[in-house]
C-alpha cells in the first residue's frame, strides 16, 4: 500500500509540485495518472520513489515512511520500486542482458557486477524478465540496435529483475508510435495482473488512460481533481481535469 497524507512538495524555487495530496493506492492496483503538462504527475512519481523530498505531510510505501528515511532505509525502499522512463534510460553500448542485470545491482556486490560475474540464478531471473516482455531472443543484442518499443521492453525487464512490489512509469509510451504504445501498455497491464505489482503510469493520451486505467487519477495544479475508474472518465471528466476542451492531440494518433 502506498499512502500519501496531506503531502505538499515545494521546490526550492518556490513552485508547488504537489499541494496537500491525500491518496491511498492498495497493493496490486493499476493506476493511470493524467493531467496537463505541469500538473504534478512526475512530481508524484518522483516523490513516491524518494527522489523529491516532501515539504509537509506523510508518505509511506509498504508501511515504511519515505520522508526522513535514512540512506539505508531509502535504499531498501528503492530496491522494491521499479522505474520506467519516457526515454528508456538504457546503457546503449552494452547488451540487453547487461542492462537487465543492472536492475539487480542493489543485490549484487560491486566487484561482481563490474566484471559481469553473474550467478546462474541472477541470469535465470534476467531471462525470465525478458521472457515476460517477449524479447528473450534479443538477450545478447546491443541495446543501441533495438527499436524504441524493444528498448522500453528491456527497461521493463530491468525493472522486473529487481523483483519490485511497485512499478512507476513516467510517460512510458510518449516516444513510441501508436501500435507500439498499445503493446507496451499491454505488457505493463499483463505484468500487473500476473505478478500483482502495484503499477502507476503517467500518461497524456486520454484514450489509453481510459483503456488501461483500472483507476484514473486526474491532476491539476498539484492537486487531485478526479479519482475513479477509467470507464467513468468520459470527455466531460477529462475536460474538467484539463480545464479546457479536448483536442485531437489528447488521443493517440489514428484512434480519435
Ligand atoms: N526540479 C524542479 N524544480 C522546480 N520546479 C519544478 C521541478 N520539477 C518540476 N517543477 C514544477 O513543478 C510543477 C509540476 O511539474 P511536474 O513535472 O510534476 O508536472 P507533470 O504533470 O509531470 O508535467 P510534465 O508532463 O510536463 O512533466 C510544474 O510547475 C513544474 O514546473
Amino acid at each position: 500500500m502506498i499512502r500519501l497524507e496531506g503531502v505538499t512538495v515545494r521546490y526550492p524555487n518556490g513552485v508547488v509540485g504537489l499541494d496537500n495530496v491525500d491518496l491511498e493506492i492498495p497493493d496490486g492496483q493499476f493506476v493511470v495518472v493524467v493531467g496537463l503538462s505541469g500538473a504534478g504527475k512526475s512530481t508524484l512519481i518522483r516523490t513516491i520513489n524518494g527522489l523529491v523530498p516532501i515539504t509537509t505531510g506523510s508518505l509511506t510505501v509498504d508501511g515504511a515512511e519515505v520522508s526522513g528515511a535514512s540512506k539505508r532505509e531509502m535504499r531498501a525502499i528503492r530496491s522494491r520500486v521499479g522505474m520506467i522512463f519516457q526515454s528508456f534510460n538504457l546503457v546503449k553500448r552494452t547488451s540487453v542482458m547487461n542492462n537487465v542485470m543492472m536492475g539487480q545491482l542493489h543485490a549484487i556486490p560491486g566487484y561482481r557486477s563490474m566484471v559481469g560475474a553473474w550467478t546462474k540464478e541472477e541470469k535465470e531471473r534476467a531471462y525470465l524478465a525478458l521472457e515476460r516482455v517477449g524479447i528473450v531472443e534479443k538477450t545478447w543484442t546491443r541495446a543501441s540496435q533495438l527499436s524504441g518499443g524493444q528498448q522500453q521492453r528491456v527497461a521493463i525487464a530491468r525493472a522486473l529483475a529487481q523483483d519490485p512490489s511497485v512499478m512507476l512509469a513516467d510517460e512510458p509510451v510518449a516516444s513510441l508510435d501508436p501500435p507500439t504504445a498499445q503493446m507496451v501498455m499491454k505488457d505493463l497491464q499483463r505484468i500487473n495482473r500476473d505478478l500483482g505489482i502495484t503499477t502507476i503510469v503517467n500518461l497524456h493520451f486520454l484514450d489509453l488512460a481510459r483503456q488501461f486505467g483500472d483507476r484514473v487519477i486526474g491532476m491539476r495544479d498539484g492537486t487531485v481533481v478526479f479519482d475513479g475508474p477509467g470507464s467513468e472518465a468520459d470527455d466531460a471528466v477529462f475536460e474538467s481535469i484539463y480545464g479546457r476542451s479536448l483536442t485531437a492531440e489528447d488521443t493517440l494518433p489514428g484512434r480519435a
